[in-house]
């Protein structure tokens, strides 16, 4: 089954075209890797797919509420425990299950903890196990190993590879190797934009996006 099918996507940011002409489809069960240089558009695209910009020609589809982005940015609540930062996103997202998301990205001990008092990789950690929490069939990852050890990233493959035998999809901006081999790989440097094109809406204000 096809969870998200792109045709002849255009791209902008800060008002110019950054890649277009994209096409490809995300099946159940399957994981897209974005390569490209920096400053390609990998995470201009990914915004895009995840609805925080509009695209400048082309289309995309997937079923209502089924996109979940995990961006730089962690997301966190410094002020909530890490349980409580994931019962937060559960009510937003519709319940799942705090308790096995901790598990799975190795928090349980630190389940207590404000999230203002973690390192920067278990802040990291408890930022993707809130992808567990979602019930989101699309997870859509803008580098999402930054700061984790060689444990951390092992632990993310597992939880990626899990979510896809049971269903899911994912695509995901990311310059290190996830060891899944399972995955295809979208090199964007043929779809780069013809350098200068301007793009509508030139209006577009993402302060609010
Ligand atoms: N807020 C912004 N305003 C204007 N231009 C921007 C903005 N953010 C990014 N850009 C430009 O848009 C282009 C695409 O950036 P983008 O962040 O999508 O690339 P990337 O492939 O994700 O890069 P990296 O691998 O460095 O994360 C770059 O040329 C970048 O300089």
């Amino acid at each position: 089954m096809t969870l998200l099918r792109v045709r002849d996507l255009a791209v902008a940011r800060g008002g110019m075209r950054v890649v277009e002409n994209v096409s490809f489809t995300l099946d159940a069960g399957t994981a897209l890797i974005l390569r490209g240089p920096n400053g390609i558009g990998k995470t201009s695209l990914l915004r895009t797919l995840a609805g925080l910009q509009p695209s400048v020609g082309g289309m995309m589809e997937h079923a209502e509420d089924a996109v979940a982005y995990a961006a730089h940015a962690d997301g966190l609540k410094p002020a909530l425990t890490a349980a409580e930062n994931l019962k937060f996103w559960s009510s937003i997202f519709g319940g799942g299950a705090v308790g096995p998301a901790l598990a799975a990205m190795d928090l349980l001990s630190l389940a207590d903890r404000p999230a203002a008092s973690l390192s920067a990789g278990q802040k990291r950690r408890l930022g993707l196990a809130r992808l567990l929490v979602t019930g989101r069939s699309i997870w859509m990852l803008d580098e999402p190993t930054v700061s984790l050890d060689a444990h951390s990233v092992a632990l993310f493959a597992k939880v990626v590879r899990d979510h896809l035998v049971a269903g899911g999809a994912a695509i995901m901006a990311t310059h290190i190797d996830l060891g899944l081999s399972e995955a295809e790989t979208l090199d964007l440097e043929p779809f780069r934009a013809q350098p200068g094109q301007m793009s509508a809406p030139a209006g577009f204000n993402e302060a609010f996006a």
